[in-house]
Order: C-alpha cells, then structure tokens, then sequence
C-alpha cells in the first residue's frame, strides 16, 4: 500500500511523472510542472520497511510498523547521555511528540505507536508473522534466522533480513500473489542469475558468499511454501531479493530529540534570537549533543532501519541533486523536497553519495559509484566534468594530507 504523494487530494498539478530518461539511466522522475525550492514531490509510505536488528536488541524502542521511537523526549535524551540532569524548556513541544504504546492484539511481544499502525502491520503481513505469546521461544526457525543475522551483521547496520521476512508475509497477504509479487519483481527485474550473486556480494561483502547458503537454508526453513517456491524460494530468487534490500532499501532515521530540536529552533526567530532565553536554549541543545557524543556517539542516537519505496527506487542519483530524500514526519513515511527550483520537464535528481563524497573529484565519485552501486555515473555534473584530469581519491588523501 504505497502511498504516494497525490497533489489532486491538494488541488495542485502533478507534481511529477516516472518516464524513460536515457539508454545509459533507464527510467527516473522529471517535473511535470515548474517546482519551487522547498517544495514537498513526494511523500511516500514504504511497501515493507522494519528496524536494524541490532538497534533494537540495544534498545532503541519502536513502534513495530512505523518506526516512530517510543521513547519521550526526556526519556531519549536520557537514556542516550546516561543522565537525569537536562532540564529540557518547552514542555509543550515535548508533549507533541509524545506516543501510546499499543501492544499487538495476539499477545506477541511487539508495540505500536497508535492502533492504526498495528491494524495496518496485522492486514499487512504481522498476521502471517505473529507468534503469539510463543514469542520467547528461540528455538523457533524465525528467532534462529534472525540471530544468524545478527551475527553476520554487526552495526554500523545496512540492511536486515527482516524486510525480506516481511515481504514474503506481505506478497502472502495480498488478494493475489501475482499483484503481491508485482512491485517487488519490477524492482529487481534488472538483479538476474550471476549478476545478482555479484550485487549482493559486493553491496554486502565477499564475506557473504558462503552465509547467503546459511542465510538461504534458514529463510526456507522459516518461511517455505510451494505457492511461492519458484518465485522466492530458490537460491537465485532468495539471492536477487537480498541483492534488492542491500541496493534499494532506504535508510530510515526517527528521533523524539531530533525532532524537538527542530520545532524548537522554529520558535527561535518568534522571540529574539539573541534574548537570553535564545542563548540559554542553544546552550541546552550542545550540553545534550555534547553528553550523547560522550557517552553513546552521534551516529547512534536514531532508531534505526530501511524500507523499500516504490516511487523513490525510480529516482536517478546526480552529484548535482536537486532533491533530497528526508524522514520529516517522525516514521518511516519519507519526503522527497527540491533543494532548487526546477523546471518543468527537468529530471529530479536525489544523490546516492554522502556529502564527503560530492565533494570529491569526477574521478573518485564514479569509482565509488562503480564499485558501491554497480554503474557508470551521467549526471550532469559527470558528463560536465569528463575532460577534468584524472584525480584518484588516494591522491585526493594525499592533498588533503599535505594541507593539515
Ligand atoms: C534506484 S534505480 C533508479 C531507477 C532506474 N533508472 C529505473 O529505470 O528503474 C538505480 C539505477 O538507475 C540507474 N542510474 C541511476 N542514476 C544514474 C546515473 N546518474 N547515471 C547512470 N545510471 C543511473 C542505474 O542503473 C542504477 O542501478
């Protein structure tokens, strides 16, 4: 049930259409009006998503379906810099991003942030995945495959093989298994045969190459049925799939601070920014970021997962985007919001590559896009910049090097 962005519910044009680009980049998304900077294209919910499964063995706790923390505001940073000491101002602010906690209905050990979500989780797939109040029982073929995991994933986390889990419950759930099937199979049409053994062995490791067997033994074991068996249940079927989670899948990152820093920075420009009050709240939010950076590092403080999206996986990467992708509603509903304004029938660009990279020369960005992603770089910047000389990223070290 992807819910795409659907600009008739607003009045507005079309913000959008999915059409060819070019041999070299296959499909991708063009304005199909002019956009404005700042302007909302799409707002898409996932066909499955979940959290990383060492994030939530280390706590971080999450509504099952959405992703949404279930932790306060106080309670997060808490617990992120190990203290009770932040008096944190804006209590209203705070209430905002307070939650239910709604348990599922059979007794398994899952929460919810609302009871929408869990009813959606149950039409969707939990149904099928439910254990029950068996859900203590680790000897159970899902807890073993989930373990198995972990114990080849550890974090900094990229994927999990719990949204393959899930996408299995999910195609089972629907009227057909064909329309079940049919988002997911347009997605990994072009991960076939060897190239998707290479895919996943190269966006998970060549470790992988004997666990896809322990990993693949497992999943059937767990979730095996003749309606899906040439379809999934295959080595070749299992392996594109893993090869689609590792390439497609989309990080997904909630935080009840995060987002209070956000609405409260907005209050900011409404009294003085430079009023006492201004200064003492900006003193607040470093003292909290500085006490996480100590005590749990930055790059924990999200719940964190992946989800794959069905309008986002046709986005074209650029190393000159003109969107970005953001998670501005607190869950795994994503945004993506033009950086520029964009002409009608010019090609919406997200970048692939974090912002050290963009930073880099022609060179090094399309090896990293080689390498990581599989595929020669177009974009505009690229195509630009094809006579600049070539730069390796080792050079680039060195550079950086002799300049500090
Ligand atoms: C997430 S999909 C984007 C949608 C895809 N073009 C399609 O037809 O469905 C990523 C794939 O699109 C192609 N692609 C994306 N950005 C590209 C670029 N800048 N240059 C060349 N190919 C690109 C690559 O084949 C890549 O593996």
């Amino acid at each position: 049930m992807a819910c795409a962005y659907d600009p008739r519910s607003t009045g507005d044009a079309p913000s959008f259409s999915i059409v060819n680009i070019s041999s070299e980049k296959g499909r991708g998304m063009v304005a199909a009006r002019s956009l404005k900077a700042e302007e909302t294209v799409l707002v898409e919910s996932p066909l499955v998503s979940s959290q990383f499964a060492w994030n939530k063995s280390c706590n971080y706790p999450a509504c099952d379906h959405c992703l949404r923390s279930l932790e306060t505001v106080a309670e997060n940073v808490a617990r992120l810099t190990k203290t009770n000491s932040h008096i944190l101002p804006f209590s209203e602010v705070q209430d905002k991003f307070c939650c239910s906690k709604v348990p599922c209905s059979n007794s398994c050990d899952v929460l919810y942030c609302s009871d929408a979500c869990r009813q959606i989780a149950w039409n969707l797939y939990h149904r099928l995945l439910c254990r029950g109040d068996a859900f203590g029982d680790y000897v159970h073929p899902s807890a073993l495959l989930l373990e198995a995991w972990k114990s080849m994933h550890y974090p900094p986390e990229t994927t999990t093989i719990e949204l393959l889990s899930r996408l299995v419950a999910r195609v089972r759930c629907c009227e057909s298994l064909d329309k079940g099937l049919e988002p997911f199979q347009a997605m990994c049409s072009d991960i076939r045969g060897e190239a998707s053994n290479d895919l996943a062995l190269k966006l998970l490791g060549t470790e992988f190459k004997d666990r896809i067997n322990v990993l693949f033994s497992l999943f059937s074991q767990a979730y095996e049925g003749e309606d899906l068996k040439e379809q999934i249940f295959t080595k070749e079927g299992f392996t594109s799939l893993l090869a689609l989670i590792a390439r497609n899948g989309q990080g997904i990152g909630t935080s009840p601070w995060a987002d209070y820093v956000r609405e409260v920075e907005k209050l900011k420009p409404l009294e003085d920014p430079s009023s006492q009050d201004s200064k003492n709240l900006d003193q607040i939010i470093d003292a909290v970021y500085a006490d996480m950076s100590d005590k749990t590092g930055l790059e924990f403080i999200n719940v964190e997962g992946s989800g794959l999206y069905e309008i986002h996986s046709r986005i074209n990467h650029s190393c000159e985007p003109n969107a970005e992708v953001r998670f501005q509603l607190g869950c795994h509903t994503l945004t993506v919001v033009t950086l520029s304004d964009i002409r009608q029938g010019d090609e919406i660009c997200i970048s692939y590559l974090d912002e050290c990279l963009l930073a880099r020369s022609r060179h090094s960005r399309q090896k990293v896009m080689k390498d990581d992603y599989g595929f020669v770089c177009h974009c505009s910047r690229c195509i630009r910049e094809k006579d600049d000389p070539d730069v390796t990223s080792e050079d680039e070290d060195e550079d950086e090097m002799d300049t500090e």
